[in-house]
């Protein structure tokens, strides 16, 4: 029995005890056919048991509940929580309770997280979460305010409007548009917004009567020249999650309205929102530059004065600063990156205007350090391996090298906070000689680490090398290294045979020049135990960081075919780069 299998049969049996347990599957089977008690039931005794699984390491991980890895990365960033908080508010405001009870631990989110959440975004941004009468979802006062936000931006654009495809779809604008007669009852649009007073809770008043804001007279206001505070506030809110959006380098529908002018933003603000208001607040913000805007949503905004913008920064510092913690010794106190401190437009050049910058991904072993060294022979642009730099500090004399043996060679990951320093160094020292771009080799290695690097500059490209497992633990086991020159060579020959559709491989032994014979070594983690370790992390940390850039459309899959000569040209072409420079490269 597979491992799958065997957490599905403890889940099952686990819900069946509690459910018998609580009298539920009595009832149902009596009452038969009550299917929406049914999965109400089964969610709430998971989530029962979600509680007391919490506290017990021994039960299968199934049990804590699951949540596919792109909810899972939402649900890392504020705005993320931000977003779901606002749902779970919806379907808690529409009365959809049974949505809620699969909604809550699908994302396996605590009962009243939301709740909580949603406080405090409502303290940070000056709500009153006690208001009483009529009000709607937050979400829907985010929408609105936005849509009126996007009206005026249409209206000041200079004549130009915004086609209805760019904001929202045809279904949606049409909707909105009957809609805004009043926000009670127009045939045809959505049904009126707001619910008799009667029909709330005092729970629910005292939960989530955050959205109480949205004002009656809305459509009466909605044509004045002088924006309401709560549409700025919700417009503000929205902003922030188109903000954090595009940080993160997702398209958003939105993100194609015409900017108006952009006036320079008020002294107040911290560097963070300064340099993304340069860039990215519309006018209509410019109203509201105090705290209530990105600081919510941003991970460390630090107060400081816009002239200490790091637009002349160099990378190397930037990733560095965007790591507000640097501590080396202590890797358990990581604090989170202020991801965004360093955004400048020097940093987000055309890729036309500098050299390139892409990464490589691969599972140990695969040849990631072979074929990065093989094109920046080729383009001239540095190879950086965050393996070799951790490597080299591990053999040096510094304080870090024997934590870092210890790591290493358990197969395990590096801190962060260390990556990010090895790296900024060898950044600022490449800087200093005139480098300029980068093929990285084993960074990022994390979803953390390609935030930060995504949150100081733009990646071109991402190569994501695959071989089979089977060929990978035999090329780490077979791999020599030349301690007087660096060069990697490998003792294994590999042929193994096509099964089950998938083709077979041969790799021939790599084997090193008669010079470097006498000075071979091999890594102290390229053990048998060490490898399977190695690979296992790979799995859990590293692979998605793939997804990462698959969602970004900016990953290049590339199975290898073979060894070099094999893999080699067929990898350029894969680039795009021109067989003259396949011939040269080869040779
Ligand atoms: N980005 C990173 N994050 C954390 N640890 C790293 C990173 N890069 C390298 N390391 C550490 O250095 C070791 C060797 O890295 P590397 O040479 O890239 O190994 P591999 O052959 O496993 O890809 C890793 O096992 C890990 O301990």
């Amino acid at each position: 029995m597979d491992d799958y299998t065997r957490e599905m049969m403890d889940l099952k049996t686990l819900v069946t005890r509690t459910l018998e347990k609580k009298g539920v599957l009595a009832k149902i089977r009596w009452m038969g056919g009550e299917t929406a008690e049914l999965r109400a039931s089964v969610f709430e005794a998971i989530e029962e048991e979600d509680r007391v699984i919490e506290k017990d390491e021994g039960l299968p991980p199934a049990l804590l509940g699951s949540c596919n890895d792109r909810a899972k990365q939402l649900h890392a960033s504020p705005s993320g929580r931000l977003l779901t908080a606002l749902i779970c508010e919806y379907l808690d405001w529409a009365q959809l309770n049974h949505t809620l009870k699969v909604y809550l631990p699908e994302c396996n989110l605590q009962k009243d997280s939301w709740k909580a959440e949603l406080k405090e975004f409502s303290s940070k941004n000056g709500y009153d979460l006690n208001r009483n009468g009529d009000s709607g979802p937050l979400l829907l006062d985010v929408l609105e305010g936005f849509l009126k936000f996007e009206n005026l931006s249409q209206g000041r654009g200079a004549g130009r409007r915004v086609p209805e495809a760019e904001s929202l779809s045809n279904v949606e604008s049409r909707n909105i548009r009957m809609r805004r007669p009043s926000s009670s009852s127009v045939a045809g649009g959505l049904p009126p917004l707001g619910r008799p007073a009667s029909s709330l809770s005092s729970d629910r008043r005292a939960g989530s009567s955050m959205s109480g804001y949205r004002k009656d007279d809305y459509s009466r206001r909605y044509d004045s020249e002088e924006l309401p505070e709560d549409v700025i506030q919700a417009s503000a809110a929205l902003e922030n999650l188109q903000l954090d959006r595009k940080a993160r380098n997702l398209t958003s529908s939105w993100r194609t309205v015409k900017k108006p002018q952009v006036p320079q933003p008020q002294p107040i603000i911290n560097q963070t929102q300064s340099l993304l208001l340069l860039s990215t607040r519309p006018l209509c913000f410019q109203k509201k530059t105090t705290d209530l805007s990105m600081a919510v949503l941003l991970r460390n905004p630090k107060p400081i004065t816009r002239t200490t913008t790091c637009s002349i920064k160099p990378l190397s510092s930037c990733i560095s600063r965007s790591f507000s913690s640097t501590t080396l010794n202590s890797e358990t106190d990581l604090k989170v990156p202020s991801f965004f401190s360093c955004i400048s437009p020097p940093l987000r050049q055309e890729p036309k205007d500098r050299n390139v910058q892409w990464v490589f991904l691969g599972c140990p072993g695969v040849g990631k350090g072979t074929y990065a060294s093989r094109l920046s022979n080729l383009l001239g642009i540095p190879h950086i391996a965050t393996g070799d730099l951790v490597r080299e500090e591990l053999n040096s004399s510094g304080t870090l090298s024997s934590q870092l043996k210890e790591i290493v060679n358990q197969g395990k990951l590096v801190s962060d906070e260390i990556i990010i320093s090895l790296l900024s160094k060898r950044l600022e020292a490449g800087e200093a000689k005139g480098e300029s771009g980068f093929i990285l080799d084993g960074f990022p290695r994390t979803i953390r680490q390609a935030e930060i690097l995504e949150g100081v500059t733009d990646i071109d490209l991402v190569v994501n090398l695959k071989l089979r497992e089977e060929a990978l633990l035999a090329k780490c086991l077979g791999r020599r290294i030349c301690s007087q020159c660096g060069g990697n060579y490998n003792i294994a020959s590999i042929d193994i045979k096509g099964e089950n559709g998938k083709p077979g491989i041969y790799m021939a032994p790599l084997p090193a020049p008669p010079q470097c014979v006498p000075n071979l070594i091999q890594r102290a983690d390229d053990t048998k135990e060490v490898v399977k370790e190695r690979l296992r992390i790979y799995n859990e940390m590293s692979r998605p960081v793939e997804d990462f850039y698959r969602n970004r459309g900016k990953l290049l899959e590339f199975d290898l075919p073979g060894g070099i000569p094999e893999s080699w040209p067929k990898l350029l072409e894969a680039l795009n780069l021109d067989h003259e420079d396949k011939c040269t490269a080869a040779a």
